[in-house]
């Protein structure tokens, strides 16, 4: 029986290229990742993933100009968590990015994306944000340095 705690994912994206933030603390520090974080029990997803990218580097983007492209669950052995994540891209948004308390966002090129420095799942689900493709998600870690297992299953639409 697993306690699931809902999260939001969020990549703005241009071109040829995706923002970024270096996590500056607390849970992921010091690695690359998109924005998001916890959804409060007074709030929707959407309005979450809205908050937490303004509050981590500023920028604004409309509810309704944010795609929901993926659904990942993260799972530990030995532990009753169960993380669920969900991933959202826009290439609509307002302002510039700024550093804040939490995040040092950065624009890397689609393939110059940082993967040494990032979660160790990134570099099998990249492919699919950076070509668009909606897609489901399961990995189960030993720790958070091992994947024991995984499934990606490519989703015709979210
Ligand atoms: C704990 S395992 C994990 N991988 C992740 N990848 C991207 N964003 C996250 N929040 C992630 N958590």
């Amino acid at each position: 029986m697993y306690v699931k705690k809902l999260f939001t994912l969020v990549f703005i994206q241009k071109e040829n290229q995706i923002l970024l933030g270096l996590k500056k603390r607390g849970f992921g520090m010091n690695k690359w990742n998109g924005f998001g974080g916890k959804v409060e029990p007074n709030e929707t997803i959407i309005d979450a993933a809205v908050r937490e990218l303004k509050e981590e580097c500023c920028l604004i983007v409309k509810p309704g100009d944010l795609k929901n492209i993926a659904h990942i669950e993260f799972t530990f052995e030995g532990q009753p968590t169960l993380m669920d994540v969900r991933v959202f891209s826009t290439n609509i948004f307002e302002g510039t990015p700024q550093e804040t308390e939490e995040m040092k966002p950065k624009w890397y090129d689609n393939d110059g994306v940082p993967f040494e420095d990032m979660w160790l799942d990134d570099k099998l689900w990249f492919p699919y944000l950076l070509q668009g493709k909606s897609f489901f998600g399961h990995f189960h870690y030993e720790g958070f340095d091992k994947i024991l297992n995984y499934k990606i299953e490519e989703q015709v639409s979210m």
